[in-house]
C-alpha cells in the first residue's frame, strides 16, 4: 500500500513523517520527494534559482518521480511493503500547476501535468493532506524558497482542491493548524 503526505510548505509533512518514521508500531518504507539522488539534487539547484524555466522544472521533478518509483516505490510494493512518501505525484500537479498557470502553452497547465505522469505513475492509494491557510504555510516554513510565499501557495492549495475535488475517497484532510500531537494522532487514525 502507497500512502502519501501531501501539503503547502509548512503545513508539518516531515514532522509528521518523522514521527511515523520512530513508530515502533509502524513498520514501512520511509521515503520522499525530491530524492537524495542526483536527479533530486538537480530539482534543489532548481528551486534555489529564482530563474528557472518553468517547464525544464517540470520535467526535472517529473525525472526525480520517475527514478524514484522505478528505484524505491514499485520495489517496496512488490515486496508488500507499506511505503510512506513525505511528498509525491500531488506535489507536481499542485505545485508546478500553479508555476505553469503564466504558460501561454496551456489552457489547464493542472490537467497537463497529470496527463505527463498517468501512462506510468503509480497512483497513492491514501494520501492524507494536511490543510493550512497560506499565511501559516509561509510564516512557519520561513520562506526559504520561491515556492514559499502566501501568493503562491494560496495558488497551490487551489489546485489541492481540486485534487481532492476529483478524488474524495483517496484523500483524508486533517487541519494542520492543530497541535502536532493531535495532527499526528489523526494522520495515525487515518494509516489505521
Ligand atoms: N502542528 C503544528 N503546529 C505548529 N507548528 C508546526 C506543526 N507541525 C510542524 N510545525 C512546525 O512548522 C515548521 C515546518 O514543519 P515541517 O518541516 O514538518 O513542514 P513541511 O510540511 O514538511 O514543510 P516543507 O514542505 O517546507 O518541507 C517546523 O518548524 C515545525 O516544527
Ligand atoms: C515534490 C515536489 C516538490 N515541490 C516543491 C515544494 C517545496 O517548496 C520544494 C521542496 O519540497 P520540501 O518538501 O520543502 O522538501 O519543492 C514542487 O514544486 N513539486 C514537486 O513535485
Amino acid at each position: 500500500m502507497l500512502v502519501t503526505l501531501e501539503g503547502l510548505d509548512g503545513s508539518g509533512k516531515t514532522t509528521v513523517w518523522e514521527r511515523l518514521r520512530a513508530d515502533d508500531e509502524v513498520e514501512a518504507t520511509f521515503t520522499r520527494e525530491p530524492t537524495d539522488s542526483w536527479y533530486g539534487e538537480a530539482v534543489m539547484r532548481s528551486i534555489q534559482n529564482d530563474g528557472a524555466d518553468s517547464l525544464a522544472e517540470l520535467f526535472l521533478y517529473t525525472a526525480d518521480h520517475a527514478a524514484h518509483l522505478a528505484d524505491t516505490v514499485r520495489p517496496a510494493l512488490e515486496d508488500d511493503s507499506l511505503v510512506v512518501s513525505d511528498r509525491y505525484s500531488d506535489s507536481r500537479y499542485a505545485y508546478q500547476g500553479a508555476t505553469l498557470a503564466d504558460s501561454d502553452h496551456f489552457d489547464d497547465p493542472l490537467a497537463y501535468v497529470k496527463q505527463v505522469h498517468e501512462p506510468w505513475t503509480r497512483p497513492p492509494d491514501l494520501t492524507v493532506y494536511l490543510d493550512l491557510d497560506p499565511e501559516t504555510a509561509a510564516r512557519r516554513s520561513g520562506a526559504t524558497n520561491k515556492f514559499e510565499t502566501a501568493e503562491y501557495l494560496a495558488d497551490v492549495r487551489a489546485n489541492y482542491e481540486r485534487l481532492i475535488d476529483a478524488e474524495p475517497d483517496r484523500f483524508v484532510r486533517v487541519d494542520a493548524t492543530q497541535d502536532p500531537e493531535t495532527v499526528y494522532e489523526q494522520v495515525r487514525d487515518a494509516l489505521a
